[in-house]
Formats: C-alpha cells, structure tokens, sequence
C-alpha cells in the first residue's frame, strides 16, 4: 500500500513532466510551422464560424490533449489515495503534501483545457512550439504568406447555378471589396492590387496573426491618449485608483464583517445577557452602503465619465489631425463612410483601457485576495475548489474572447458593408433614381440588413449559451463548496457565522469571475473595433516637411521640371521622364490625350505626390525640401470641377483667404463674372450651395472657385479646364478677369480645346505621360513635329461637323445650338456645361429661338472651315487665329442677338458693362486667351 502514493507521486510529479516536455518538443520539431499555418488558414476564414478541415486535431495533439488529461486524473487519485493514508481526508488544514500533489494537479487541468481548443489562439501550450518555429522558419513563413494569401479571402464556398460565372464574380467582388477591414480592397486578388493596398492588406492580416500577447501589445500606440494631459485629468485619474483602492478593501471587509455580526449574534443569542455589538450591525451596513451606487460607485461613476470625455476628446483630435496630415495617396484611395466609421468605432479603446484598469484588474485582484482569505479561513480543500472553478471559468472566457473576437470581426465588417451601401445610397440617390435603381438598391439594403442581423444573432446565442455553461459550473463548485463547509460545520471544526461567510464570499468571488466572461467579450470586441483605427494611426504620410526645412521663398514664380516619373499605384508610370521649364510670369499649356497625365504633372507640383524619379523646382528651391506649407500658399488652382463645402458662398469664395472682407469677396465675384449671378440667390452671398454643391450649376461652381483663386491671389496660377463647363458669353468675359489674374503669375494651364490656349508662351504637348513636343502655338503647328498640328485639325474638323449635324435637329431651339457650340470645343464638362446653358438660357428657348438658329448657323458655316481651305489673315498672319476670333465674334453676335430677339437683359447679362467687357474681350483675347473660345 505504501509503494501506492510513491508510485503515484513519481509519476505525476517527474514522469508527467518528463512525458510534457518531449511531446512539445516533439511537436515542434515535427511541424515546425503547425501553428503559424493553422492561424493562417483561419484568417482566410474570415468568419471565423466555420471549422475548417485543416483545423482538425491531429494524432499528435489528440495525444497530447489525452496526456494532460490523464496526468490530471492521476494526480486527483493521487491526493485522494495519500490523503486517506494519512487520515481524515476532510479535514479543511489538508496536509501539506496533499495539498501539494491537489494544486499540482491544477496545472495539468490547465493544460488540458488549453489544447481543447486548437482554434482559440496560441495559448500556452501552443507558444513554445510557435515561438520555436518562428526562430527557425521565418523565412518559409513569408513564403507560405505570398502564396496563402493570394487566395481571396472569401473564397465561394457555395454555386449558384442560376448564376453566370461572370455575374457571381461580379456580385463576390463587390461584397468583397467592401467587407473589408481598412481599405476597400480586402477581398480582391492580389494582382489586382496596389502596392498600397497590398502592404495594408499584409500589415492587417499580420495583425491578426500575432501571438496574443504581441497583438495586445500593438495597442501600446494608444498609451498616450490614455495619459492625463491637464491637472484635472490627473486629479480625475488619482480619484479613480484611490476609489479603486477603497472598494477592494471595502469588498474583502464586508463578508468578514457579516461573519462577525452573525458569530455575535448567535453567541447573544446562546448567552443569557443576549448581548451584542451594536457597532458592529452598523460597520456592516455602513459598508453595504459604500459599495453600494449611493458610495463610492457614485463617485467613480462621476469621474469615470468626466475622464472618458477628455480622453476621448484628445483621442478624437489626434485622429483628425493625424487624417489630414496623410498624403493624397490614403485620400484618394479610402471611401469617407469607411474614414468616419473606423474613427467612431475606434474610440471604443479609450472604453477598454479604462475597463482594464478600473474593472478588469481590480476583479482579479479581488479574486486573488478572496483566494487567500478563503485559503485563511476555510483551508485548502475549499480553496481547491475556488481554484478549480476559477480555471474553469476563466477557460471557458479565453474561448469566449477567441470566438468573439472572430465574430466580432466579421460582424464589423458586414456592418461596414450594410453602412457603406446605405451612405452611398442617400449620397448618390439622383444616380440611383437616374437610372431607376431604387428596388434594386432597397433589395441590397434589405439584403444587407439581413446578414448583419444573422451575425448579431450569433453572437447573442454565443454569449446566452455561454453563460449557462459558466453558470453551471459555478454551481457545480458552488455545490462541493456548500457540501464541504456543512460538514466542516457538523464536526464542530467551524462557526456557523462561517458558512454564511463563506457563502457571502463565493458570491463576492463568481460574480467577478462571471462578469469577467463578459468583459472578456467586451474586450474582445473593442479590441476588433480599435484594430483598424490603431493600423490607421500607424500609417505615416509620405508627403512630409523634412525636419528643419526652409520656409519657401518666392522669387517670382519660376518652375523646373527634372527628369520627373511618377506612378500612383507603383506598377503604370504615368509621367515619364518629364521636363521643362517655365520662367516667371510665363503661361504654360498642357494638352494631348485624355488620360496623358496633364492634371498629374499639376499634382506633382502641387506636392500632393512625390515624383519617384526627378525633382521639382520652384524659384530654384527643390519643393521636396522645403516647408510644404509655406510652399503651397503661393500656388492657386481652379480645378475642372471644384469641389465646395455645404456652406454659403461667402465662406466658401473666403476659403482661399480667411482675412478677405466681405468687400473682396464681391469684387472678387465681380472679377471672376459671379456677382450678377449670386445677387439673384435668395440669400445672396449667404445662400447655402448645398451638399457637393448641388444648388450650383457647373459654370456657377467654376465660377466661385475662380473668384476663390481670384481672392487668393497665387504667386503661380494653375488653370485646369477652369471654364469648360461656363458657356461661351460668360466665358468671353471671365477671360478678361482671367487674364488679369494671370498677368505677371506664373500660369500654368491645361485645355482640351487648343483654341483657348494658343497664346501661351509655351505649349506642352503630352501623350502616354511624355512631353512629345514643345513650342508656341506659332512654332508648334509651323515647325513642330506633327503631335499638336494633328490635335488642332481634328478639333477644327469636329468644330466643322458638329454645327451641321444639329441642323437636322434644329427644332430643339436655341438652347441645343448653344450647348452644340460648346460640345464641338468640348469633350469634358459637358454635364456641368448643360446644366449651365439650361439656366443660362431658360428665356431665350422661350422666346425668339428660330432667329437665334439662323443667325448662328449663318456665321459657323463661315467661320469652322478647315484652316487648309481658307486663306490666311493679313492681320495675324494665321489661319487659326482668324478661325478663334471669328468664333468667337459669332458666339457673342449670336447671344446679343438672342438677347434682342427675347429683350430678356438677364440672360446676356443685360448690363452695358458686360456688353463693353465682352467686346474688349474680342479685341484682348489673342495673348492670354485661356478662357474663351
Ligand atoms: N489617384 C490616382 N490613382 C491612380 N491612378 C490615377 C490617379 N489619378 C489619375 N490616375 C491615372 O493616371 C493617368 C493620368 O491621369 P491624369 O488625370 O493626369 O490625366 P489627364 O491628362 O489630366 O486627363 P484628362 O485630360 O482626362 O483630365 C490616368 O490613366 C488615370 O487613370
């Protein structure tokens, strides 16, 4: 019988741990990379819901699982054959070496539980073979990475036969690429993706593939956020540890306090004085009364939430300012909805740190003392029991959190999708209705709720489910607990006060560890929702100050282009090898092919990109090396289409120069041609322009962001389209305010319709990201090498063709006329153009349209004839010339005519002062005509 207990204690104690050790090295050295793969494998599960073949156990582990079981078992016989050798088995003060091999046995329990669940994470047992495999295959890791993780992530699982294969790919991608956890890209092939998006997607994806407790350090970047900054946020701080402090004495005082009072009582009651301390009745309430929400409750509650605010607060800053300093490639690459969501969802952490600290910790710490008072007071059967409950629970939470974790992923980013789709939906709902796409986008929507609403389900179900199965286990201990104290009590080894003690303690204790399994849900989803705002906060902009940097100096606008190549996405170069020079004060075109790269090279000089070959100067400065924000206050831009805030007009033409009096800000209107228009608003230059702008017309909207570049007055001009969507009367006159601007200023100008820039110093001519030839209007069409002699004849011809073609149409009126006369000189802006004509001219499709047609077609016939057919000017000694100023003598004949046959001085402007600017325009327009045709 002796040989018995020694047997085994040899074997749980030496044997067992000799048996652990070689099955984990085993297991490492037998698949070294057995956990790196299976995580992986799992993120491609992006739910996270279903088991994959790949993630069945395997011999080794099974092995290994029924291992640690069986030491478990053993030790359990163990104290309970070596206990009954030395007597009373109950007897709470258990023997030392009982007590020994019962805790010791503890450690294999853990270790079982950890292998329950290979898919839960690297626990423990999981580490040593990771971390091993890690040291050795690093490098067959990345290997494994590039081609697991060309797979798309949500691989179809299931056909649909209804379905072309196109269509489903279609339909995948779309969803795809919208559940996604940072980029809109998540669910692409990697082919298809930038090297932007390929490093985001890696970078999230390596994310979720760090060992836990390298994934909870990641969150580190949040620490400075979580620091009190202000005096008061210190004091906020010191009241919550000092109250934290107070209710961790507060709850191991209070059962012990009851304990107190019940022993009291029934000694009172036994005794024949039936005396008692009174004293003690009220500690204990005063007690209850301080934990209670009228306590100290009230107080942490109180400045918990004035903490949380500020921290929020200072979080919520660092994030916009952190966005706006990221360079053009994130902004034009993240979807707004997407931005706002992860900053939202982000601020959770601010929550969960604060949870952490205040919550979380001081439940274990409570744990740890109830622990050492049950151990006190109770003995070391009772606390076994304590014990082994706890690790059940505590089990039962780190699947709680790996489970959650996955769901909450996927939950996040369905709910991304359902609220991308629903955001996009209002913003472009006149696409929408346009194309008459109402129910099929309310069946996307519905569809979309559904699957957030099936996910939620899920996860209510798991977190019911679950605390069952917690509450079970905590009554099954409940149980031996309650069984080993009564008969404790029975013997006269203990007071009754005791047992209620004892009772009062095992609620003080299970209520934590239960509300741990919900914090550890909690936890775990806060941890999803910060995830992408911490990647988002790790993101460093490549367009930067360099430290130090000089303050741009303008020294009259000269610019150099060297040896320039860009690619946006780092696989098509869209400029190649670009350069030129342009001296102070000179007007520089751009032209050739839609998509050349024009409004890239305006983008490199804006330094919203860096070129990746070549560099950029600016009066000599290398642009790169200097302060950017210095540099960009010299340099005014009227974009194609601009781009307003839902604010009046006033504040937006201010936009370019805060300091500007509402008397600049007419006359900068004035200037740009805007200010009769914006006096017939309701509200003047108060009226609102609507989200994007939508209550302007295109030719309004250019028309404010001229008066914008107007009032800012650049020291380098960059003129993009600026007037393609204005019609030809109103361009006529915005050219000389155009021109104005543009005296002495570096300008640089991009135009489809050549006419318009024929009296640049320079014209560039680009084609597939080249300059492929360079030289005035004059040189160009005369000695150039064909490049831009073909761009203007195939313009004139257009010119030529169009105007007849209408005729066949004629009876649309007036209006089409115009807008014909605009889309022969225009291939861009022609919604925005029509739009502009439509208003412009309401009366003169009313009233005396027939006229309006007969007197411009008689003058296009003339003027649009191939420059080969017609001979040249004495005056200018050029044929296009003749053809633009002959053009444009025709547009405005035809519109003052309009204006006569309709007598409506509103539409032709009416005023004299318009009549004489635009008239002297005809005369002025042949140097700096950027704005007229
Ligand atoms: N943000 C971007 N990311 C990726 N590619 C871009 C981006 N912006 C432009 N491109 C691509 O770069 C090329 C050049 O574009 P760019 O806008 O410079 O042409 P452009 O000559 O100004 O055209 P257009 O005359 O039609 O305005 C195009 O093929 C376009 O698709």
């Amino acid at each position: 019988m002796v040989a018995i207990p020694f047997l085994l204690d040899s074997l749980s104690a030496g044997v067992g741990f000799i048996f652990y050790v070689a099955v984990c090295l085993f297991e490492s050295l037998r698949d070294d990379s057995r956990v790196g793969k299976s995580e992986r494998r799992r993120m491609t599960d992006r739910s996270g819901l279903k088991k994959r073949k790949s993630d069945k156990r395997s011999w080794a582990n099974t092995f290994h699982l029924l291992g640690a079981l069986a030491m478990f078992a053993l030790s359990i016989a163990h104290a309970i054959v070596l206990a009954k050798s030395r007597g009373d088995a109950l007897e709470l003060n258990a023997d030392p070496d009982v007590g020994s091999v019962l805790f010791g046995s503890l450690i294999w329990l853990v270790i079982f539980l950890s292998l329950i669940d290979v898919s839960s994470g690297a626990g423990l047992e999981q580490t040593v073979p990771f971390m091993l495999s890690q040291r050795k295959g690093l490098s067959e890791d990345k290997k494994n990475d590039a081609v697991e993780e060309t797979q798309p992530l949500l691989a179809a699982e299931e056909g649909d036969t209804n379905k072309t294969k196109d269509r489903r790919e279609e339909e995948d991608d779309d969803d795809k690429s919208v559940i996604s956890s940072l980029s809109d890209d998540e669910g692409k092939p990697e082919e298809d993706m930038t090297d932007a998006q390929k490093e985001e997607k890696n970078q999230r994806l390596a994310l979720r593939d760090r060992p836990w407790y390298q994934y909870i350090a990641s969150f580190r970047i949040f620490l400075p956020f979580v620091r009190p900054r202000s005096f008061i946020q210190w004091f906020y701080l010191s009241v919550m540890i000092l109250n934290t402090l107070v209710a961790r004495a507060i709850t191991v005082a209070t059962p012990l306090m009851l304990g107190a009072v019940i022993d009291d009582l029934t000694h009172a009651h036994n005794s024949k004085t039936h005396e008692f301390a009174v004293w003690k009745v009220l500690a204990y309430v005063a007690l209850r009364f301080a934990s209670s929400s009228s306590g100290i409750y009230l107080i942490k509650q109180t400045v918990s939430y004035r903490l949380n605010i500020e921290l929020h607060n200072t979080l919520l800053t660092h994030c916009y300012n952190h966005i706006m300093n990221l360079d053009a490639t994130f902004h034009m690459s993240k979807s707004t909805p997407s931005t706002w969501q992860i900053m939202d969802r982000g601020q959770s952490v601010i929550n969960l740190l604060q949870d952490v600290v205040f919550d979380h910790l001081p439940v274990v710490a409570d744990l740890i003392i109830a622990m050492f008072v049950v151990s006190k007071f109770f003995g070391g059967y009772l606390c076994f029991v304590v014990a082994t409950t706890m690790i059940l629970l505590s089990w039962s939470n780190r699947i709680t959190m790996s489970k959650k974790t996955k769901m909450r992923r996927y939950y996040v980013d369905l709910w991304r999708n359902w609220y991308t789709h629903m955001s996009e939906s209002f913003m472009h709902w006149r696409t929408v209705s346009e194309f008459d796409k109402v129910s099929y986008e309310k069946k996307r929507h519905e569809d979309k709720t559904r699957a957030v609403t099936k996910i939620n389900i899920q996860q209510r179900s798991f977190s019911i489910y679950l605390n069952a199965v917690q509450e079970l286990v905590v009554t099954v201990g409940f149980g031996f607990v309650c069984v080993l104290a009564a008969m404790e009590i029975a013997a006269g080894r203990l007071e009754v006060g005791r047992f209620v003690v004892l009772i009062t303690y095992w609620g003080q204790i299970m209520s934590p560890v239960t509300r741990l399994a919900n914090f550890a849900s909690d936890i775990a989803e806060q941890l999803v929702d910060a995830e992408k705002l911490m990647l988002l906060l790790e993101k460093k902009p490549k367009i930067v100050t360099p430290p130090n940097a000089p303050l741009f100096q303008f020294k009259g606008g000269a610019v150099k282009f060297e040896k320039c190549s860009f690619s946006y996405d780092g696989t098509r170069t869209v400029t190649k090898d670009v350069s030129f020079t342009a001296e102070p004060g000179q007007t520089i075109a751009l032209v050739g092919e839609t998509g050349g790269g024009k409004s890239t090279i305006f983008n490199l000089l804006f330094r919203f990109y860096d070129p990746t070959e070549g560099r950029v100067f600016v009066d000599g400065q290398d642009i790169s090396k200097v302060n950017l924000d210095s540099y960009r206050t010299v340099l005014g831009l009227v974009p194609q289409d601009p781009v307003l805030f839902n604010s009046s007009i006033l504040k937006n033409v201010r936009y370019s120069n805060l300091t500007a009096t509402k008397d600049e800000v007419i006359a900068a209107c004035q200037a740009a041609q805007f200010h009769d228009k914006v006096e017939k608003f309701p509200k003047k230059y108060l009226q609102k322009v609507g989200e994007m702008a939508q209550k302007l017309s295109g030719g309004e909207k250019q028309r404010l962001a001229i008066a914008r570049a107007i009032l800012k007055k650049p020291g380098i001009l960059l003129l993009d389209e600026a007037t393609s969507a204005v019609d030809s009367v109103t361009e006529s006159k915005i050219q000389e305010s155009l021109e104005q601007l543009a005296q002495g200023r570096t300008t640089f100008v991009i135009a489809h319709r050549l006419s318009t820039i024929q009296g640049a110093d320079k014209i560039l001519v680009i084609k597939g990201g080249e300059i492929v030839e360079a030289g005035s209007h004059q040189e160009l069409l005369e000695h150039g090498n064909g490049a831009y002699k073909e761009l203007w004849e195939a313009q004139l011809k257009l010119n030529a063709g169009r105007p007849k073609e209408k005729k066949d149409v004629k009876k649309s009126g007036a209006e089409e006329d115009l807008i014909s006369l605009e889309e022969s000189s225009s291939t861009s802006g022609q919604a925005q153009a029509h739009d502009e004509q439509k208003s412009d001219s309401a009366s003169a499709k009313s009233l005396g349209d027939a006229k309006v047609d007969e007197a411009k077609d008689t003058r296009l016939t003339g003027v649009l004839t191939p420059p080969e057919t017609r001979e040249q000017s004495p005056k200018t000694g050029s044929v296009v010339d003749d053809d633009l100023q002959a053009v444009q003598k025709a547009d405005v004949e035809v519109e003052e005519e309009k204006a006569q046959g309709e007598g409506d001085k509103a539409m032709v402007s009416g005023n004299k002062d318009d009549e004489t600017s635009s008239t002297s325009t005809k005369g002025t327009h042949k140097s700096k005509d950027y704005g007229t045709l």
